[in-house]
């Protein structure tokens, strides 16, 4: 495709979005194009589309860094796709698989496969597939045998199969794409990766032995992408050992360490194209791409009033517009749990509000929670009900950070803080995607102001959120409140009341207790947990622990609790110390 046609076409406030050609003229062939204007509704490519679409039909190993909700997975699916409808004879499901696709979570796993399915809709002889984790292994196993011309899989399960599934062809094997890269190694899969890199060869031109391969071909040239809206020096190491000179999409020249030889710069558009010459090296200290549209704000809340705070600004979102999608971000499975199954069952009390109100949940949605410790089935169960839902509440751990395309929400609170920039950017990037309108909140206490800091040094700007306004909205006892002045958020009488009652109701409920109880545990332990410069901004030494207590509306500290925390917070920092001794890698976390 001409340089030239990549002009941007301006979709007004919301900024820039979709290129002005269309998807035929980045060389696409026309029943696929047909498919993605018709039967999908894509009338014109994203800008990244129509950047990166020509770059991978040449052939190109790519490393593409793009805003969350840009479009990425139809512009690593869209070339495969093109290449493999266009070889004559037509491929056969005992070739077994061209195409792997990389991805970390269960939930990104399904929703590329869904992608994937529709886009091969006129392409019935290349069959779409998935493997695991939590699916049936033997069901999978018989599923690799019949052959899956593209495949999507998590890491873990993907290993299992090519160390224990002998069925399982992939000698034609010619691209694999990490989808999420940086995530996909955050979440200690770093080691599978080596190994699966290890039995399917790495970046170098396959076997050259014309039986081993697909009748017509002379041999299986292996071509690797790599994609992620914050792609920094963490897939450095995975880009280098995955990536014969790799064309950079998107990755400004801020971003790379002064040691990367620089070539070409191809493009001077707002997305980047570069070309290097030597090993890839991006820098940690790079900007992030946010969408333009999206409204970033924070609110400091002092930590005894947390909950309140979260509660009240539920309520006003819901009342405000009944129907709406919001997802907020929990640390631990536990507190996913805990509110849950408070925002469930809270109705307030009555000195607080009306009769007719104290007979309704005090936030009036469908609530769901998504998290790594839920089942399976239920996972899946969430994520297609939330998909679908035209207003609900998604409670969730950061299981739903990455990739995940839930249309039409309109607002995420990260109620506690995301620790590292780049789970920030993912988080919000649910939110104001393609386009779209989306706003985001950040939980913060005084004492964590410093974060603002951080995100500032990765071009992350926020404004703040009048919550002094918002508390003074409520009426109490059915009347307008007059709160002329007040010496802080905690002694607002709106935010006194509300967390009496929200005592009141857990200390009456047995269950409630208990979970709270297991919240404030593995939140304190969470908090310990961060690392690097961010352990000098949340420091578990400055927490109040009776007003974490609070924040799960616990009248007491749990005092055994807090001994316990303690106990497993140095067994965990002396696993680490081993781990890092010994040069291992990352165990696996659970979100
Ligand atoms: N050219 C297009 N025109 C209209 N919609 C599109 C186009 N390309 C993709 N989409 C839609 O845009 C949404 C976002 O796409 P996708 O999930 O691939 O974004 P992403 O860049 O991978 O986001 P993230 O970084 O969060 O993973 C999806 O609903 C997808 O179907």
């Amino acid at each position: 495709m001409e340089k030239g046609n990549i002009k941007k076409k301006s979709i007004g406030a919301e900024g820039d979005i979709f290129a002005s050609c269309d998807f035929s003229s980045l060389g696409l062939h026309p029943a696929l194009c047909d498919q993605l204007r018709e039967r999908m509704g894509f009338e014109a490519p994203t800008l990244i589309q129509a950047q990166a679409i020509p770059v991978i039909l040449s052939g190109r190993h790519v490393l593409v860094n793009a805003a969350t909700g840009t479009g990425k997975t139809v512009t690593y699916l869209a070339p495969v796709i093109h290449q493999l409808q266009k070889c004559d004879p037509r491929i056969q499901r005992s070739d077994g698989t061209f195409a792997l696709v990389l991805v970390p979570t269960h939930e990104l796993c399904m929703q590329a496969y869904e992608t994937l399915q529709k886009l091969l809709h006129r392409f019935h002889w290349i069959v779409p597939g998935y493997i695991m984790g939590g699916e049936n292994r033997l069901k999978e196993k018989a599923r690799l045998r019949k052959g899956i011309s593209i495949l999507v899989a998590t890491p873990g399960r993907l290993l299992d199969h090519l160390k224990h599934t002998s069925s399982f062809v992939h000698k034609n094997l010619r691209w694999i794409i990490f989808d999420e890269a940086d995530r996909i190694l955050e979440l200690g899969f770093g080691k599978e990766i080596e190994e699966i890199i290890d039995i399917l060869g790495s970046k170098l031109n396959m076997s050259e032995s014309k039986e081993n391969t697909v009748s017509g071909a002379t041999g299986v040239v292996r071509q690797n992408l790599l994609l992620s809206a914050t792609l920094n020096e963490k897939v450095n190491h995975l880009a280098n050992i995955s990536l014969d000179n790799p064309v950079m999409i998107g990755i400004d020249d801020k971003k790379m360490q002064p040691s990367s030889k620089q070539v070409t710069s191809l493009d001077s558009n707002e997305i980047n194209t570069s070309e290097l010459s030597g090993e890839v090296a991006i820098a940690s200290n790079g900007e992030y791409k946010l969408p333009a549209q999206l409204n970033q704000r924070y609110v400091k809340v002092p930590c005894g009033s947390r909950l309140v705070v979260l509660l009240s600004i539920l309520k006003n979102l819901f009342t405000g517009e009944a129907s709406q999608k919001i997802v907020v971000f929990f640390s631990t499975c536990d507190a996913v749990d805990f509110h849950h199954a408070l925002l469930s069952q809270f109705r307030g009390l009555s000195n607080l509000q009306s009769e007719t109100e104290t007979r309704e949940l005090f936030v009036g949605c469908n609530i769901l929670k998504l998290h790594g410790n839920m089942k399976h089935e239920d996972r899946i169960k969430t994520f297609n009900a939330f998909k679908t839902e035209k207003s609900a509440l998604l409670l969730s751990t950061d299981v739903s950070a990455r990739g995940l395309d839930f249309p039409k929400v309109r607002c995420i609170i990260q109620y506690d803080s995301p620790g590292e920039a780049t789970e920030y950017v993912h988080r919000v990037g649910r939110t104001a995607r393609l386009g779209e309108r989306g706003d985001s909140l950040l939980f913060l206490q005084p004492i964590e102001a410093d974060y603002l800091q951080e995100l500032k040094k990765h071009g992350v700007l926020l404004t703040e959120y009048p919550l002094l306004k918002l508390l003074d909205g409520f009426p109490l006892y059915g009347l307008k409140q007059h709160v002329k002045k007040f010496v802080s958020i905690e002694m607002h009488p709106w935010v006194l009341c509300l967390q009496r009652s929200l005592e009141f109701f857990i200390s009456t409920e047995v269950m409630m207790k208990k979970l709270g109880q297991n919240a404030f545990c593995s939140w304190v332990r969470a908090y310990s947990a961060h690392r690097g410069d961010l352990k000098s901004i949340f420091m578990v030494k400055k927490l109040h622990l009776g007003h974490v207590a609070k924040s799960f509306a616990l009248k007491e500290q749990p005092s055994l609790v807090g001994r316990s925390v303690q106990k497993k917070h140095m067994a965990k920092r002396k696993g680490e110390q081993q781990r890092h001794k010994g040069g291992g890698l990352k165990k696996k976390r659970k979100t």
